[in-house]
């Protein structure tokens, strides 16, 4: 059957491992979400920049949530199941147990966290060698991907980890093993976070040049030799075991899966547009950005042929949607950053009392709390002495530079609540000029953006979605439903059912628009002038790194 025909009672569920905490929904043909339950994931952070997680807490998480989800529906009705999952290096032996990813040798700590910034020497030493592959990570690779951290772990932690290793999985190919008990990758993992190329399959000089030739010797079998695309049915489906854990029937279609931010886009970029009168409306779906905003943000964009773009990661083909080339902007910390900001302030037990007398969340208090000291003027105004460089965990995109810091300039004695709503306010404007420069490095290589479709965690907050559409002068589109990257996951599952017949049918069948924010265009002139000290901002700070090295 296809999807276009509506079947009463089909449902998929999606499974979303965001960084803190693990989400499921229940989801219709429609792309309606039925039921949805959440529960918080442990995190290590045993060194500075050593970020750890385990993978048999993360499995435990999969199926609590699953099982609220389908509780009170006849689980027969469930057609599919989609995993999304944040990028993070799962290690297990050869038996399939985990492996310690730490010094510490503890084996419950078995995930290298894909924020993970240990393996620097590691990345410097890939990046030295400028082999071809690097050109499909935009020139440079980053920290964060899986490479370097392999390299990490052989270099040391050989005997407790390395030479016990029987396989090495992104996350989200984790999550669908353990599921069905198929190893299979999936190829957006594999495309966009391990080097391996959808037309030509793995380099064996890369990996020899790096210094792990072991996974060429064995034909890759540890970091995967059979690779699907995502959404393709794996095996069998759930296996007894792992459908008792869950809590749905033994054999029901699992999908390969998709890293988080990916199934983010599926979620939202394939929306029909007509009737909001978004310029969009007549233009390819490659005119659209997907802004996926949770811990980090990650910028998809799409296009017919491949663009390369200096400091952004692509061009992948097929990682995302099918047939086409997709390229990834992203900035490592922004969720992470605003709470950061925040809950470091002095004021932030002053916050934190305020917002709990009103029963609101410490954003919505802020966001009150601005609208309130702002009077005649708009709320973007009250930072025009406070400026804030956001890439406090390096830059990511475009500047693709690791060693960047994050800079505030304008601080004043005060410490009250004000202070620390403008400060917030800042933080929130700097990631989206962060956005901005993405964009402008995209556009520059040869795409051509004309709306955002947001969505994450951050898509829930109002001012920071009104942010990105002044600052980037774009109108910004947020799904019916908030809970986007649970759609794409239920994507997954959808197309692993069978009941749609490609990705691209499944998606323009159950992502609908919701809201659209227009920019307001009459504070274009204000933030034009922001975005010159932004980027004076890492001028500066290169600068002073550079007078710090001299004699
Ligand atoms: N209702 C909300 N209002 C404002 N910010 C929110 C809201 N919900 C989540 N956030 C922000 O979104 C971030 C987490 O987004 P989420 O998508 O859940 O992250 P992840 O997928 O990385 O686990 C947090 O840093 C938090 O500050
Ligand atoms: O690199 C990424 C996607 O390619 C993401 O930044 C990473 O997966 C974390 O996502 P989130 O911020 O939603 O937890």
């Amino acid at each position: 059957m296809s999807g276009g025909d509506q079947e009463p009672g089909r449902y998929y569920v999606g499974v979303d491992v965001g960084t803190g905490s693990v989400r499921a929904a229940l989801v219709d043909q429609r792309g309606v979400l039925l039921a949805f339950a959440d529960q918080p994931i442990n995190k290590w952070e045993p060194q500075f920049s050593h970020h750890e997680q385990s993978s048999e807490d993360i499995w435990a998480a999969c199926c609590v949530v699953t099982k609220k989800v389908v509780q009170g529906i006849d689980v027969n009705q469930v057609r599919g199941l989609g995993f999304d999952a944040t990028c993070s290096l799962v290690v297990l032996d050869k038996q399939f147990h985990p492996l310690p990813v730490n010094l510490e040798g503890d084996s419950r700590r078995n995930i290298i966290m894909w924020l993970d910034h240990r393996a620097v020497s590691q990345v410097h030493r890939i990046n030295e060698t400028q082999h071809s592959v690097l050109q499909y990570v935009g020139g440079v690779m980053s920290v964060e991907m899986q490479a370097p951290k392999l390299l990490w772990l052989k270099e040391n932690l050989r005997e407790t980890c390395w030479d016990k290793a029987g396989h090495f999985f992104d996350l989200p190919d984790f999550l669908s093993w353990k599921a069905t008990g198929v190893t299979a990758r999936s190829l957006c993992s594999l495309v966009c976070k391990w080097t391996y190329s959808a037309e030509k399959g793995w380099d064996d000089s890369f990996w020899k040049t790096i210094g792990l030739e072991d996974f060429v010797a064995d034909n890759y079998s540890k970091i995967g030799n059979q690779v699907l695309p995502p959404g393709a049915s794996l095996g069998n489906g759930l296996t007894p075991e792992a459908a008792k854990d869950l809590g749905l029937p033994a054999g029901v279609a699992v999908a390969a899966s998709l890293i988080d931010a990916h199934a983010g886009g599926l979620g939202v970029i394939g929306a029909d547009v007509r009737g909001h009168g978004l310029s969009c409306e007549g233009q390819p779906v490659t005119s659209r950005l997907a802004v996926i905003c949770g811990t980090s943000s990650c910028h998809m964009g799409i296009s017919r042929d491949p663009i390369f773009v200096p400091g952004v990661w692509g061009p992948y083909f097929s990682a995302m949607v099918p047939g086409f080339w997709l390229n990834e902007g992203g900035q490592s910390v922004t969720g992470k950053l605003i709470d950061h900001m925040v809950q470091g302030h002095a004021a932030f037990p002053e916050l934190q009392a305020k917002a709990a007398a009103r029963c609101q969340s410490v954003y919505a208090y802020l966001n009150s709390h601005l609208d309130l000291i702002k009077k005649a003027q708009p709320v973007g105004f009250l930072t025009v002495d406070l400026h804030v460089w956001p890439d406090f965990h390096g830059n990511r995109s475009p500047l693709a530079d690791l060693t960047l810091k994050g800079m505030v300039t304008g601080l004043k004695l005060s410490q009250d609540l004000d202070d620390l709503a403008i400060l917030y306010l800042a933080t929130v404007q700097a990631i989206a000029f962060g956005t901005r420069l993405i964009i402008e490095a995209m556009e520059a290589a040869g795409h051509s953006v004309s709306t955002l479709f947001l969505c994450g965690g951050l898509s829930k907050n109002p001012l920071f979605v009104q942010m990105h559409a002044d600052i980037t002068g774009m109108p910004v589109i947020l799904s019916q439903e908030v809970e986007s990257v649970l759609v794409g996951a239920a994507i997954l599952g959808a197309c692993a059912s069978g009941d749609f017949a490609s990705v691209q049918e499944a998606m323009a069948k159950m992502s609908k628009v919701g809201k659209v924010v227009f920019p307001r265009l009459e504070d274009k002139r204000y933030y034009d002038k922001k975005y010159k000290v932004f980027l004076k901002l890492v001028e500066h700070q290169k600068e002073y790194a550079a007078i710090m090295k001299g004699d």
